[in-house]
């Protein structure tokens, strides 16, 4: 049974269509990378899976439902006068949870809770103030959170957002992790598919209400590529990376990409 099951899903904000006739399973455990341009849907995506937006036509099933999935939301720096301490945010990712009530149930929430920060690394600060800690820090509890109530879908919005390049591969190597050892889905939402390229099994582009599904090897080709942006869009492999290179309605793409090969 597919993790997630979309069919014939179409998201529409008035007149504007995102996507439409999106017919996509995630299979347990597999990792797909979700690209597009920004405006192009991806978080509308993640809000339909989650249940907060309902789709336009279609249907859309987690295998679970949505108390199976764990979520990690765009990233938004904490603010340093955030004084909630670590464990209490990766707390939060159980509320809604069954061992919610009673003392044999805060008793399994400590557990559980306790085992989610240590499968990070994060026990030396999961009692300091989240605010006080860094990027990467908060980063990597936020991953506990989304972890804790043991996911069988995991909906990641930008993880690796303004994280240095150790953290990133932190970060995607704990999802990873998670993945092969739970059989756990990964939707990894992202502007740079380098950093998570050697785990990408599939890729969801979106473009301007147009979509491709498949392979990177499928869909970030330069006939591919063209045929979504509509204008020619040129992909080029370095080494074991992919350089996209085009023009108008792909220049932030081309930003990201080419800025990310040559560091
Ligand atoms: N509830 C809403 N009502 C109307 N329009 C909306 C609503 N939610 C999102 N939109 C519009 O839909 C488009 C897609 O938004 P979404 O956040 O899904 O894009 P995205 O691909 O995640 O973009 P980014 O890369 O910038 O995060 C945007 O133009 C946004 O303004």
């Amino acid at each position: 049974m597919s993790a997630i099951s979309l069919r014939g899903a179409r998201l529409s904000y008035g007149d504007r269509v995102l996507w439409d006739g999106l017919d996509l399973d995630v299979e347990p455990g597999e990792f797909l990378a979700v690209l597009g341009p920004n405006g192009s849907g991806k978080t509308s995506l993640m809000r339909v899976l989650l249940g907060l937006q309902p789709l336009s036509s279609g249907t859309v099933s987690i295998a679970g439902g949505n108390h199976a999935i764990g979520y990690i939301p765009q990233q938004r720096a904490l603010d340093q006068s955030m004084t909630l301490r670590g464990r209490d945010l990766v707390s939060l990712g159980l509320d809604g949870h069954r061992w919610g009530l009673g003392l044999r149930g805060r008793r399994e929430r400590r557990v559980r809770v306790d085992a989610a920060i240590e499968s990070v690394g994060g026990s030396a600060y999961a009692d300091s103030p989240v605010g006080l800690l860094s990027g990467g820090e908060q980063q990597r509890l936020r991953v506990a959170q989304a972890l804790v109530g043991d996911p069988g879908v995991m909906l990641c919005d930008e993880p690796l957002l303004s994280l240095d390049l150790a953290n990133q591969r932190v970060v995607s190597e704990l999802i990873d992790k998670r993945r092969r050892e739970a059989d756990t889905a990964v939707l990894f939402v992202t502007h740079e598919l380098n950093p998570v390229l050697p785990l990408v099994d599939r890729v969801l582009y979106l473009v301007g209400g147009r979509f491709r599904v498949g392979t990177p090897e499928e869909v970030m080709n330069s006939r591919t590529l063209s045929e979504l942006y509509r204008t020619p869009v040129e992909v080029v492999r370095v080494r074991d990376q992919i350089l996209v290179v085009g023009a108008g309605a792909c220049e932030e793409q081309t930003h990201h990409l080419s800025a990310e090969a040559v560091s």
